[in-house]
């Protein structure tokens, strides 16, 4: 086994078209296998660009971002899009479930972009059950149309379509978002332990600082961040 961290960044600066000023600025960040980091910072500091960039859905202006060793600008578009479809799986902040595709369906999603992952769920349709069952969705559930769940379940297919095939990082942009108490911390639970049955590092999103003593790690983005947010 080699050290090299499963996402690195280095040297890292990123503007968005016709903006005045970088919107990030980060000399440094690392995060290892299997690891559980929470993130936050203020809206509009740059966390949602951050994941972007860490997932290769953005590539920096500047600097090197890098997950399994891997540069993803040194990617074309096809790789880039393989690499993320192997090795990621994406929490959205806004689910982006396909909705009138079942619960089930969106799930087995990921399996059908990736050979690897297929592979690594073993049987795709009975690890993906299995997956929204841990996720508390019974089996009627599982035949609805993502449209017509409600949107704390939705949140739930989201999640375990980016456990499916146990990809090496989960990023969840806010997932909680419009959960209440109750069910937000059986999903912190759940999630949590499904990333860790997985060996899935789990890089989280959020504004709930409550959540933030779950996770192995805390970072707030503008303590790694040199670009000055907000102006
Ligand atoms: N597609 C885009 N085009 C241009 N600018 C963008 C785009 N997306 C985000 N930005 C800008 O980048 C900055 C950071 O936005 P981002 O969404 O990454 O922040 P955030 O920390 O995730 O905020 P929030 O906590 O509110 O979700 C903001 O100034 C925003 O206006």
């Amino acid at each position: 086994m080699t050290n090299t961290p499963l996402l690195s960044l280095q040297d890292l600066r990123f503007r968005w078209p016709r903006a005045e000023h970088d919107c990030l600025t980060i000399p440094h960040f690392e995060l290892h296998a299997g690891e559980t980091l929470f993130l936050r910072g203020p809206s509009g500091a740059g966390k949602s660009t951050l994941l972007s960039l860490l997932a290769g859905v953005l590539t920096a202006s500047q600097g090197q971002v890098s997950l399994l060793g891997q540069d993803w600008r040194k990617l074309g578009t096809a790789r880039r899009d393989r690499h993320r479809a192997d090795h990621v799986g994406y929490i959205f902040q806004q689910f982006n479930l396909l909705p009138y595709r079942s619960a089930l369906d969106n799930v087995l999603l990921p399996c059908g972009f990736s050979a690897r992952r297929r592979e690594r769920a073993g049987q795709p349709r009975e690890a993906a059950q299995a997956l929204l069952a841990r996720m508390g969705l019974s089996a009627q559930d599982w035949q609805r149309k993502a449209s017509e769940l409600s949107v704390g379940q939705q949140q739930r297919v989201a999640a375990a379509r980016a456990l499916i095939g146990a990809p090496e990082l989960v990023i969840a942009d806010e997932p909680t978002s419009a959960m209440d108490e109750a069910l937000r911390d059986a999903f912190m639970t759940l999630l949590l332990e499904a990333c860790a049955a997985a060996g899935s590092a789990l890089l989280f999103v959020s504004h709930d600082a409550r959540l933030a003593s779950a996770f192995q790690r805390q970072l707030d983005l503008a303590a790694i961040n040199e670009a000055k947010a907000g102006l």
